[in-house]
């Protein structure tokens, strides 16, 4: 049984993603978690879910609040507090702003539940969850970002389309920057377990179009609708069912590289991971050379921009000591 908190769950994203996760029957209690202010917000909120598990018969339980006590018991905790991007913005743009809310949390969480572990959403995921790494001060295996793993059920449904099967035929994934530097896994691309390359008889793959959709995905959604929230929502969910489950699945998720295994460090970014209750373990995997050379790119990209953004950080901690 475990207790899920959702840190800025009076967020689109945390919203849904509060209601997806409480659907699991390990988790025993759902934790809405927001900003001093929001304390009627997350009464409704939490209210408004408890009609809807009458109606299911969900039978989770639902608490909320706004102090740090409220993180205390936490087994998994999400972080998707932050400012989300306008459809004109890059989730760059918005690193540096929501590397202080990052901050803030991490630190939170570090200090009330140290033991848990920490997914975290906020965008530029990848930085932050570097930021949620350092500022927490917890293990590298107990901190996690949602990386590219929307990225890579996004190309997942464009190949079930073009080859016209059910999604769960489908084998591929996304590795590096959840930005525009992502390196598709094309080696690791299957349809009903044959590799891409290996069919027969079918129309050539649009290999560059797919990736540019993926690519373009999130500002395609946030132009027509305001926000992106199913796919991201949902993705969260996997990822909490994988833990709390203890499934032992195979995802990629934005987390600590050793030089070891992946000839970079010191930064996260996404690779695929071994998905636990006890936490994620990235698993180091061959890439054809154009994969390695371009998450090579990826890598260089969020470390250059992960150290501007911690510099900034502790600069600023430093004027305010
Ligand atoms: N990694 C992904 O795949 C992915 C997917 C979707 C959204 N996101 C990111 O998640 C974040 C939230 O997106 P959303 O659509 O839910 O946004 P939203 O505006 O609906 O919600 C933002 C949440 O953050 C809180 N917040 C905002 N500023 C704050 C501050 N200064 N201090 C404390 N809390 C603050 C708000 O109270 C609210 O709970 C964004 O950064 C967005 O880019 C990431
Ligand atoms: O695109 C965004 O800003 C939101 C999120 O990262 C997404 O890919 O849906």
């Amino acid at each position: 049984m475990a207790k899920v908190t959702i840190i800025g769950a009076t967020g689109q994203v945390g919203s849904y993603a509060a209601h997806a996760v409480s659907q699991f029957p390990h988790v025993q209690e759902m934790c809405l978690y927001g900003r001093p202010g929001n304390e009627q917000f997350l009464d409704g909120l939490a209210h408004d879910m408890m009609d809807s598990f009458a109606a299911r018969g969900t039978n989770t339980r639902v608490t909320f609040g706004t102090n740090p006590k409220e993180l205390r018991g936490s087994d998994i905790v999400v972080l998707t507090s932050g400012v989300p991007r306008r459809s004109d913005q890059t989730r760059l743009d918005l690193a540096l702003q929501n590397a202080k809310i990052v901050r803030h949390y991490a630190e939170q969480v570090g200090r009330m539940a140290p033991d848990s572990i920490l997914l975290v959403v906020t965008n530029p995921v990848d930085i932050m969850t570097t930021v949620a790494l350092k500022y927490s001060g917890m293990m590298p295996h107990r901190v996690f970002g949602l990386g590219t793993h929307l990225d890579s059920m996004r190309l997942k449904a464009c190949l079930a389309e073009f080859f016209n099967v059910h999604v769960s035929e489908v084998h591929t994934r996304i590795i590096g920057e959840h930005g525009d530097t992502m390196v598709p896994m094309w080696s690791a691309t299957t349809i009903g377990g044959i590799q891409i390359d290996n069919m027969i008889g079918i129309a050539k793959l649009p290999r560059e179009e797919m990736i540019e959709r993926v690519k373009n995905s999130g500002s395609y959604i946030i132009k027509a609708k305001g926000a992106t929230v199913f796919g991201p929502g949902d993705a969260i969910a996997t990822l909490i069912r994988t833990i709390v489950e203890d499934e032992n699945r195979m995802l990629t998720v934005s987390t600590q590289i050793r030089r070891e295994i992946f000839g970079h460090e010191g930064v996260c970014i996404s690779v695929p991971a071994r998905i636990t209750r006890g936490g994620v373990f990235p698993i180091g995997v061959r890439l054809s050379i154009t994969e390695t050379a371009m998450f090579g790119e990826s890598v260089k990209l969020i470390k250059d921009m992960t150290e501007k953004v911690c510099a900034a950080l502790d600069a600023e901690s430093q004027e305010s000591e």
